[in-house]
C-alpha cells in the first residue's frame, strides 16, 4: 500500500494552467458583472501540470490574479517537494497506524474469546441462599464490567481505524500556520477530514471539526480567534494552504490570502453532477461555516437563496454534531425531514462519505403513515395553529365517553371489550383526560391483557393449539422443541404462545389504538371529520405521544410545510433541538407557512429563535443565478452573490407553434446526448410529463419518479416536486409559457425553483411569448 516517491506517477495535471487567471469573483447580480482585481496570492502550482484535468476545466476565466508558475519553477518548487515529503511520512504513518489498530482489535477479540472461556469455566449462578446469590451477582457485575471494559476499547480502536481508513484517501485537504504566543515557534497543523495521532500520541491530521480549524474555515489571514471550551483564543494565522490530494499523491497546493480566492471551491464547484451530493468539508465558506459550527440553541432557522448550500450546510452540521457529541448522541436520535424519497436517495453517501452514520431520515408522510391507522394520513395540512393550540384546552375538559373506546381485538378475538375500558375510564374519573390518565389506563389495560391470555392459556383450546404446532413452528415460537410433562408447564408454553399470536393486541395498548381519537376530535371541535394534522396533535395531547429521545431534528425545505405541520412536529419531538432551512422563494405548494409564521410559530412553542441569511449561489453560473434572482423581490435581490464561472449563455427560445416547440424541444435532448453529465427535463407535475413523454414517441427520455433514483448520467423528465432540492448540470424546461407560468406568486416561485435546479445551462422553451416573469 506504501507508496514510494520513487514511484509514485503523478497524473493529474495542470491546475497552473487551468488556474492563470481562474478566479471566481463575488459580485453582486447585475451590477458587477467584471471580476475585481484581488491581492494576488502567493502560487498555485502543480508540479507535473501539463494539460488540465478534465472536470477542472471549465473554471474559469477571468484574470483574478491566481499567477501561474515559470515551468522551471514548477519543477524546482521546494514548497512542493517539501509538502509531497510531509505527505509521504503522514500516508505512511496512516498505514502504520491501520495496521496497528488492526493488530490491537485482533488482540481484544482474543482476549474476550478467552476471558469468555474462563468465565464459563469459573461461573457457577448459585441463588440458594442470600449469601450465594449476592457472591453471584457480585460475579456477574465484575464479569459486566469486564465486558464494558472491552467494548469501550475495542469502540475506541473502531473509531480510530476508521477515521485512518477515511484518512487514506485524502490524509488532509488544508494547512495553517499558526502562532499561539509571540516569540514562540509556530504550529502547523494539517486538517483532514478525521483526526488522527500515531501511537505516541503525535498529532497527524486535525478533525474539521475540532476547535482550532475553525481559523481555516473564518479565511482570515494574521490576527484571529476561534472558540474553544468556551473561552476565545486568539492566534496569528500566518499561513492558509489548501491542497489537491488524491491517497499518497499531492496534486497541487494553494496558498490563499484572501478570503474570496477559494480555488479548492472552484474545483468542486466545476465538477460534473452525477446523481449524488458530495459533502463539502474541504470548501465551507465563512457565511456557511456560522451554521455549521452555531452554538447550541434551541431553534436555528436559516434562510438561503436557491444553491447557496443549506443541504450541505445541514449534512455538514450533523456530521459536526455527532463529533462534538461523540459518544452521547446516537444517530437514532437525530432526525432529518426530507421533502421526497428520492432526494433522501440523493443525499445518503454524504454522512457515508465523512465516516458517519445517516440519521433517521423520514417525510412527512412517511411520520404521518406510521402513526395514523391504515389508510389514514393524507388530505388537507393547512390548519390554522390557533385551531391546534386550543386543543390542549379542549382535551382538560373532556369527559370520555364509551363510543370513545375500542374493543381490544387480535385474530378476531375480542380480548377486551370496549365497554370494559369505559370502566376503568369511569374509575379514574377524577383525573383530568390528557397523558396522565391514559398512562394510567395503558397500564391497567396492559395487565388485564395478560389475565386475559393467562386466562385463554387454561384452556383447552388454546393448549389444543399449542400441542398441533408443528416442530418448525415450535422452534419458531420458542426457539426450541417442546415436550412439556406438567400442567403448569402446558400452561407456561400456551401462555407464551398467546402472546405472540396476539402480539398486535400489546401494540394497541401501547400505542393507545384503543382511542378513538377522530371520534373524540369530532366532538371537541364540533367538525364533521378532522384533518391529519389535527388528528396527529389531539392523540398528543390525549395521550403524550411522541419522542422524548430526539435530540435534534432537522427540517430541509421548510418552507414546503404548514404552520400546522410544522406545530406537530415541534410537539412530537419535545425535546429536541430544531435546525430549520429553506428558501421562502422555492415555497412551491399553495398555502405554507411564511418565514415570519415560522418564526412566531416556534417562538410560541420554543422561545428565542436565531437566524442566520446565506445569499451566495454555489449551484448555478452567473447566467443562471441572474435569471432566477429576476424572480426574487427586489430587496433581496442585491443582496445576491455568485461565482464566476466557466457558462454557457441562458438559451430562450420562443416557438410558433406546437410542431416547432417539438422540433426544438427534440433538438435540445439531441445535442445534450453528446454532453456527459446530468440533462433533467422539468415539468410542472405528471401529468405534462405523460403528454411530453407521448408527445415524444420512441425518443422519449426516461421518467423519474418517487421509486426510482436519479441516474448518474443521461437525460431524463422529472416533476418539479421530485426536482426540489436536486441539481442538474443542464435543465430544459419545455414549457415556459404564460399559461405554464402565469402572472402570479405561485408560478413565479415555481419558476424560480425550475430554474435554480441548472448548474450549467439552461434551455428555456415555450410556445408562443415566454412567460412575462422572465421579461421582468
Ligand atoms: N462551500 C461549498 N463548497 C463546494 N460546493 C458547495 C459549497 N456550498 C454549496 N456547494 C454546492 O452547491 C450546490 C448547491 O448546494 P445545496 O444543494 O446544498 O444548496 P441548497 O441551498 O440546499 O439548494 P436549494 O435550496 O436550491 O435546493 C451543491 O452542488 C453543493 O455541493
Amino acid at each position: 500500500m506504501h507508496f514510494s516517491p520513487a514511484l509514485r506517477a503523478r497524473h493529474s495535471p495542470t491546475h497552473s494552467a487551468g488556474f492563470s487567471n481562474g478566479s471566481h469573483s463575488v459580485s453582486p447580480i447585475g451590477r458587477c458583472s467584471a471580476p475585481q482585481r484581488r491581492r494576488a496570492p502567493r502560487i498555485a502550482r502543480d508540479k507535473a501540470a501539463r494539460s488540465r484535468p478534465k472536470d477542472w476545466s471549465s473554471i474559469v476565466t477571468n484574470d483574478s490574479g491566481i499567477t501561474a508558475p515559470a515551468p522551471h519553477d514548477i519543477e524546482h518548487d521546494p514548497v512542493f517537494d517539501q509538502e509531497q515529503a510531509h505527505l509521504d511520512e503522514t500516508y505512511a504513518a496512516l498505514e502504520e497506524l491501520e495496521r496497528v489498530l488492526l493488530a490491537k482489535i485482533a488482540k481484544t477479540h482474543a482476549a474476550v474469546a478467552a476471558d469468555k472461556e474462563a468465565m464459563a469455566d469459573e461461573f457457577g449462578v448459585n441463588l440458594e441462599t442470600d449469601d450465594d446469590a449476592s457472591e453471584t451477582y457480585a460475579d456477574i457485575a465484575a464479569a459486566n464490567r469486564i465486558i464494558d471494559m472491552y467494548n469501550m476499547s475495542e469502540n475506541i480502536n473502531f473509531q480510530r481505524l476508521n477515521d485512518a481508513r477515511l484518512l487514506l484517501h485524502q490524509p488532509y485537504f488544508a494547512k495553517v500556520v499558526l502562532q499561539f504566543k509571540e516569540g514562540q515557534p509556530p504550529k502547523e497543523l494539517y486538517i483532514g477530514a478525521a483526526g488522527a495521532s500515531d501511537e505516541s500520541y503525535k498529532r497527524l491530521v486535525v478533525d474539521w471539526r475540532s476547535p482550532v480549524a475553525e481559523v481555516y474555515y473564518n479565511q482570515d489571514l494574521g490576527p484571529t480567534t476561534y472558540r474553544a471550551n468556551g473561552r476565545d483564543i486568539h492566534v496569528d494565522m500566518q499561513l492558509r494552504r489548501q491542497f489537491d490530494i488524491d491517497h499518497a499523491t499531492l496534486n497541487a497546493y494553494f496558498d490563499t490570502d484572501v478570503a474570496i480566492q477559494d480555488s479548492l471551491l472552484l474545483a468542486s464547484l466545476s465538477r460534473q453532477r452525477d446523481g449524488r451530493m458530495q459533502a463539502i468539508t474541504a470548501t465551507i465558506q465563512k457565511e456557511q461555516n456560522t451554521v455549521v459550527r452555531h452554538e447550541d440553541v434551541p431553534v436555528l432557522l436559516v434562510s438561503g437563496i436557491a444553491g447557496s448550500g443549506k443541504t450541505s450546510v445541514l449534512l455538514q452540521r450533523i456530521a459536526y454534531l455527532f463529533y462534538q457529541r461523540r459518544g452521547e448522541l446516537d444517530p437514532s436520535q437525530v432526525f432529518l425531514i426530507t421533502p421526497n424519497p428520492v432526494f433522501r436517495r440523493y443525499i445518503d453517501n454524504v454522512l457515508p462519505d465523512m465516516g458517519e452514520k445517516n440519521p433517521e431520515c423520514i417525510t412527512w408522510d412517511e411520520f404521518a403513515a406510521t402513526l395514523m391507522p391504515k389508510g389514514r394520513a393524507g388530505g388537507e395540512l393547512n390548519v390554522p395553529i390557533e385551531e391546534l393550540l386550543r386543543i390542549d384546552d379542549l382535551v382538560r375538559n373532556v369527559e370520555f365517553e364509551q363510543h370513545d373506546f375500542k374493543d381490544i381485538e387480535s385474530c378476531g378475538v375480542r380480548l377486551i371489550p370496549a365497554a370494559q375500558i369505559a370502566q376503568l375510564a369511569a374509575k379514574y374519573r377524577r383525573i383530568p383526560a390528557g397523558p396522565r390518565l391514559v398512562a394510567l389506563m395503558r397500564e391497567e389495560l396492559e395487565i388485564r391483557l395478560e389475565a386475559r391470555l393467562k386466562q385463554m392459556a387454561a384452556t383447552d383450546a388454546a393448549q389444543m393449539e399449542v400441542e398441533e404446532l408443528s416442530i418448525p413452528e415450535q422452534v419458531e415460537i420458542f426457539h426450541e422443541t417442546i415436550a412439556p410433562q406438567t400442567d403448569a408447564e402446558v400452561r407456561s408454553y400456551t401462555l407464551a404462545y398467546l402472546r405472540q399470536k396476539h402480539a398486535d393486541a400489546y401494540d394497541t395498548v401501547a400505542r393507545d389504538e384503543w382511542l378513538r381519537v377522530d371520534r373524540i376530535g369530532m366532538r371537541l371541535t364540533g367538525q364533521k371529520s378532522i384533518e391529519t394534522v389535527t388528528w396527529l396533535y389531539l392523540k398528543m395531547a390525549l395521550t403524550g405521544m411522541g419522542n422524548a429521545d430526539a435530540k435534534y431534528v432537522m427540517i430541509d425545505e421548510v418552507q414546503d410545510y404548514t404552520c400546522a405541520q410544522l406545530a406537530v412536529l415541534a410537539r412530537f419531538f419535545r425535546r429536541a433541538h430544531f435546525l430549520l432551512l429553506g428558501d421562502e422563494n422555492q415555497a412551491i405548494k399553495p398555502n405554507t407557512a411564511s418565514f415570519a409564521e415560522v418564526r412566531a410559530a416556534f417562538e410560541a412553542m420554543r422561545g428565542e429563535v436565531e437566524e442566520c441569511r446565506l445569499m451566495t449561489s454555489y449551484r448555478s453560473a452567473p447566467g443562471i443565478t441572474a435569471l432566477f434572482t429576476r424572480l426574487m423581490p427586489p430587496d433581496d435581490r442585491v443582496r445576491v452573490q455568485s461565482i464566476q464561472r466557466a457558462e454557457e449563455e441562458p438559451e430562450l427560445i420562443e416557438c410558433p407553434d406546437e410542431q416547432r416547440l417539438l422540433a426544438e424541444l427534440r433538438n435540445a435532448i439531441e445535442r445534450t446526448r453528446e454532453d456527459e453529465g446530468l440533462t433533467a427535463i422539468i415539468v410542472p407535475w405528471k401529468q405534462e410529463a405523460r403528454k411530453l413523454i407521448a408527445a415524444l414517441g420512441d425518443d422519449a427520455p426516461l421518467l423519474v419518479d418517487g421509486r426510482h433514483s436519479m441516474p448518474d448520467e443521461g437525460v431524463f423528465v422529472i416533476t418539479l416536486p421530485l426536482a426540489k432540492g436536486l441539481e442538474f448540470d443542464h435543465v430544459i424546461i419545455p414549457d415556459a409559457s404564460v399559461k405554464t407560468f402565469g402572472e402570479n406568486d405561485l408560478a413565479r416561485r415555481r419558476l424560480y425553483t425550475t430554474i435554480s435546479r441548472a448548474t450549467r445551462k439552461i434551455t428555456i422553451l415555450a410556445q408562443g411569448s415566454i412567460t412575462p416573469l422572465l421579461k421582468g
